[in-house]
């Protein structure tokens, strides 16, 4: 059964609908009434009300579904108005063929004019999947025109403007109140830019016969909630693993000890940190259950490595002399290792293998490890998290709207939790914290990096019930308890 927690690229979609058409019932003209259909009963289901709704068909056949809703929503009574681009009537055989159909029966379509006829809906078909670089022109003027209207938008398939494989958005863009999706749900609109033009989401199969998926393994995949196991009732702190967090360079303490007490509270039975001698103070004052230890040379980390289960290694570790040394020391450890912040900048200087690793790059910090610029990692998040698992050979979490977490051989995924409140400083150090703790009570890289990411963005969502802007790191960690015990058996 499909779901939208299952992610089809460009090709995919394209190979799944020849595979429905290969079906004795089912040809493209089969497919594209029931996508019309499916949206007719989805826009009654979300505005019963409506009367008046206006149409915008593009050339190709997500025009074509368009038209064929506005023939359904025509025979039910509704005022109806199809509008298209005057440069670009329908140019595929089978949206022709749609807005014939349309128009035999007598129904309504314009040209644009420069202004959109009042409507209480507005559907947009302009582009669906087929979109091959940014509306211009008379198109761009058609979504701006649809966004700058006061109604709600049902968008078919895509939001026309988005890249459908990516989450990009190239230029202008539908900001739909609610998209539906036909067959399969679509990579590109789970994360990035994406996220703020989707509204609510849908997805209509076509009753493709499940038989088409067969052996089609989706291209990423929604991050489920981790589960984890009830503790035993004689555990001890020792079954918990030890997390030990290194950095802290004079002047960036918060970041550390932020990174420690989220390890705490991600369940860790110990959590040692290694830092400037005058941090540990603070360490202490604040979280007297973490262990502060002040290394001001690298030789110090020694024993504390060896006790350790788990690293955090960068919240604020600098990128001097006494930086390198720890960096160098902790990976020399070969310990299950989170690389964040500025470990990750000294390891774009210097990479190599970290195939027992979780690097935790935002986009900025993505683009110096693949020597590349932001705009280019956020134009194709997964392909940008891919090519750093690929690269480096741990696991990744792409951080930003819609995190990707992505590992050699494995099937991508992508976090549908977190939320902008979380854009603020000491979040990143907070996901550090908890994917180490993870990694220190035992879980595999790839596990830890997508459970970390999801309880850190669950924890998020429950401390943005009072509101995202002033959401603070310190907020986020007080939910993660109550985010595990939700995800625990
Ligand atoms: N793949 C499937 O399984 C199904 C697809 N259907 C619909 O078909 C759509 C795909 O149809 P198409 O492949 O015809 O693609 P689209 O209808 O998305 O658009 C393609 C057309 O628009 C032009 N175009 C693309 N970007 C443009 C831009 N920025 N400015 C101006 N023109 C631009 C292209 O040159 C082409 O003529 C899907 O999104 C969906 O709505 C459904 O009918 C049923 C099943
Ligand atoms: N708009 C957003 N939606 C969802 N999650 C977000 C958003 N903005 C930030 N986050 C999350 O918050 C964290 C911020 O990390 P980072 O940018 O490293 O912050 P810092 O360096 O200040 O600690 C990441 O986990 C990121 O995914
Ligand atoms: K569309």
């Amino acid at each position: 059964m499909q779901s939208l927690s299952a992610l089809y690229d460009n090709a995919a979609l394209r190979e799944l609908e020849k595979r429905a058409c290969a079906e004795p019932d089912i040809d493209d003209t089969t497919l594209m009434r029931r996508a019309g259909q499916a949206a007719w009963r989805c826009l009654l289901e979300h505005w019963p009300n409506a009367r008046r709704i206006v149409v915008l068909a593009g050339p190709g056949n997500n025009g074509g579904d368009g038209w064929v809703l506005a023939r359904h929503a025509r025979d039910s009574g509704l005022d109806v108005c199809v509008v298209h681009p005057s440069s670009m009537p329908p140019r595929t055989p089978l949206a022709m063929r749609m807005a014939g159909e349309y128009a035999d029966a007598g129904g309504r379509a314009e040209a644009f004019s420069g202004v959109l006829p009042v409507a209480e809906v507005i559907v947009d078909a302009l582009f669906g999947i087929g979109l091959d670089r940014a509306p211009e022109g008379e198109t761009a003027s058609m979504i701006a025109a649809a966004n700058a209207a006061s109604s709600p938008i049902l968008a078919l398939d895509v939001p026309s403007g988005i890249d459908s494989e990516r989450g990009a958005v190239p230029g202008v863009a539908i900001f739909a109140a609610h998209t539906i999706q036909f067959i399969a749900a679509h990579i590109g609109l789970a994360t990035g830019a994406a996220l703020d033009h989707v509204g609510s989401r849908s997805l209509s199969t076509l009753d493709a016969p499940a038989a088409c998926f067969d052996g089609f393994a989706p291209k990423a995949e929604v991050a489920a909630s981790p589960r984890f196991p009830r503790r035993a009732r004689d555990s001890h702190k020792g079954r918990h693993g030890h997390v030990l967090a290194i950095g802290g360079e004079h002047g960036y303490g918060g970041a550390i000890l932020i990174a420690a007490e989220s390890a705490l509270r991600g369940g860790a039975g110990l959590v040692s940190v290694a830092t400037r001698a005058e941090h540990v103070a603070a360490l202490l004052t604040r979280r007297p259950e973490a262990m502060g230890h002040a290394v001001e040379v690298a030789v110090d980390l020694q024993p504390l490595l060896e006790h350790a289960d788990a690293l955090a290694l960068g919240p604020g570790l600098g990128r001097g002399e006494w930086s390198h040394g720890l960096f160098e020391a902790a990976l020399a450890s070969g310990k299950p290792c989170v690389v964040d912040a500025d470990a990750l900048n000294l390891l774009a200087a210097a990479p190599r293998p970290l195939p027992g690793a979780v690097l935790t790059p935002h986009p900025g910090e993505a683009a110096r490890l693949l020597g590349s610029d932001t705009a280019s990692v956020q134009r194709d998040r997964y392909a940008a998290a891919e090519a750093i698992a690929a690269r480096y050979g741990g696991a990744v979490v792409l951080k930003g709207a819609g995190s990707v977490i992505a590992a050699p051989g494995r099937t991508s995924r992508v976090l549908a939790v977190g939320n902008p409140g979380m854009a603020s400083g000491g979040m990143g150090d907070a996901l550090s914290g908890v994917i180490a703790s993870l990694l220190a009570q035992g879980a595999a890289p790839f596990e830890a990096a997508s459970a970390g990411a999801w309880l850190h963005g669950r924890a998020g969502d429950l401390a943005a019930r009072d509101g995202e802007a002033g959401l603070l790191a310190g907020d986020l960690i007080g939910h993660l308890r109550a985010a595990i015990a939700e995800c625990t058996a």
